[in-house]
């Protein structure tokens, strides 16, 4: 689908999809707290709005934190990436938790891209621990922490973005 300026969208320049199911997503985020499980211990848990979220209520019951923050990043406006606006960064109380540098805080998100939403939260937190679950090589230097990588011409579609529906069978041109 072009759309009407007929700039591809990061999703169409991205063409190959890969859909995730929930259950897929919890068991990458249990691997992810695995791997994670070894490198802490964590003071907090710090989600990037909103992707971030999902991750961080999984990682956070298996680690058992209980101290969550967030930072709100705008940045794609469902799959075009214009500027990126942080529109509420974390507590006073989590950032001095983090001694000011965010050392011993765990920052979620659920993938890293072109790493531009990564290196921001980098700069704001630049001693605490980052971690996706999934990772495009241009993204994937920016992570401390990740499970899978993907190719950069990847579409991820995230449980909470898609729904079921009828598809037409694969002889009949299905993708
Ligand atoms: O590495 P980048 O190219 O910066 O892309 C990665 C970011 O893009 C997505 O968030 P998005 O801005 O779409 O917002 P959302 O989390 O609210 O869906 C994703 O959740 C990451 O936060
Ligand atoms: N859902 C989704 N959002 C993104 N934002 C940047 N890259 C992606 C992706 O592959 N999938
Ligand atoms: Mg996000």
């Amino acid at each position: 689908m072009v759309e009407r300026n007929s700039e591809p969208s990061a999703q169409e320049r991205a063409g190959r999809p890969f859909p995730v199911s929930w259950d897929q997503f919890h068991r990458d985020c249990r691997a992810l707290t695995w791997r994670l499980n070894e490198v802490g211990p964590f003071h907090a848990v710090i989600a990037i709005t909103r992707g971030g979220l999902v991750p961080a209520a999984i990682v956070a019951r298996e680690l058992g934190l209980r101290v969550i923050d967030t930072v709100c990043v705008a940045s794609y406006d469902h799959d075009k990436q214009g500027d990126l606006k942080v529109l509420k960064g974390i507590s006073e109380q989590t950032a001095k938790l983090g001694g000011g540098t965010g050392k011993g805080l765990l920052i979620v998100d659920d993938l890293v891209d072109t790493g531009k939403t990564g290196k921001l939260v980098r700069e704001l937190l630049p001693d605490a621990h980052f971690a996706t679950v999934y990772a495009k090589p241009k993204g994937r230097p920016l992570v401390d922490t990740y499970i899978t990588e993907v190719s950069q011409d990847t579409w991820i579609f995230f449980p909470w973005d898609t729904a079921l529906s009828f598809q037409p069978p694969i002889r009949d041109g299905a993708a």
